[in-house]
């Protein structure tokens, strides 16, 4: 007998993600199973992944993200954001919120509203790490990964990778065409050199403050924002010397304003708009 999931979309700059309220009720779905055939934009309702809302000991809410090929992720900067909306415009959270994540506990705050609805959020995405254990990369786990380098047929890429809980490897020059990107940043996704993946961001730096970026995204591929891939970006430009600590960074989806506080120990902010799309259901063989 199949079951009814009530769902809303919601997205930050066009990464939009399908949010499911777990935190009563159940049993829930196998949801690596379920993102995938939900995120699906032809035979599903589409998105670049879920996010799953539950319960939390530590926090308001507990957020987990999954890609849009089921992967689980430990953060999402655009999912945050707007799930700080959604809790907000529901009277279910204030301005100021405290949220369990996979990249530990994370405080968006809500900086604009209207009518009553957030429409733009600040998030205190924590600090950035360098080393090759926080990438879950190959080699000395102590070392940092700053200048790695990968071939792709024939094509040798400068990698510089940083995390912000989740794994982002930066190739920075002149910014790639979407077809360029799909084909290299779907094979340095899943390099040897990374046994968990990793996001590709092409990236290039105009000023020292201003940098325009495209995503190829662990398990979901090119998408119109990627937030923590914003803030690895900012924090592997201004680690090695290329950019000022606070940016504009404009992504395909719109800009996002990202600022390192107290560099390189303190966090990362990142700040930009969420929307809410609609709300809907979803029938699910009941395979729970
Ligand atoms: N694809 C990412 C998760 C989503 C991150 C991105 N959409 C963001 O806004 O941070 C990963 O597997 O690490």
């Amino acid at each position: 007998m199949p079951r009814t999931y009530h769902f809303t979309k919601l997205h930050g700059l066009g990464n939009d993600y399908l949010y499911f309220d777990a935190r009563e009720g159940g049993p829930w779905p196998d949801w690596s199973a379920f993102a995938r055939a939900i995120s699906d934009r032809h035979f599903g309702v589409g998105a670049d992944g879920i996010i799953v809302i539950e319960p939390s000991t530590t926090a308001e809410v507990r957020m987990r993200i999954f890609n849009a090929d089921g992967s689980e992720s430990e953060m999402c900067g655009n999912g945050l954001r707007a799930l700080a909306k959604w809790l907000y415009d529901r009277g279910w959270a204030g301005t100021r919120q405290l949220i369990e994540t996979g990249a530990g506990l994370l405080e968006p705050e809500i900086v604009e509203t209207e009518g009553g609805k957030a429409t733009r959020i600040r998030v205190n995405m924590g600090p950035p790490r360098f080393r090759r254990r926080d990438i879950g990369m190959l080699g000395d786990p102590d070392a940092e990964a700053l200048d790695e380098a990968v071939t792709v047929d024939g094509r040798r890429f400068s990698l510089t990778c940083a995390s912000m809980g989740n794994p982002h490897a930066m190739i920075f020059g002149p910014m790639m065409d979407e077809a360029t990107l799909a084909h290299y940043g779907s094979r340095i996704e899943t390099d040897p050199l990374f046994p968990r993946r990793v996001n590709v961001h092409s990236v290039e730096v105009l000023d020292p403050g201003h940098i325009r970026m495209r995503h190829w995204e662990r398990g979901a591929g090119l998408t119109l924002a990627c937030g923590t891939g914003v803030a690895a970006t900012l924090a592997a430009a201004h680690y090695t010397g290329r950019t000022g600590p606070r940016v504009e960074v404009e992504v395909p989806g719109g800009i996002l304003e990202a600022e390192w506080e107290n560099p390189p120990t303190g966090p990362i902010y990142l700040t930009g708009p969420a929307v809410e799309v609609f709300s809907g259901t979803y029938e699910w063989p009941d395979d729970v």
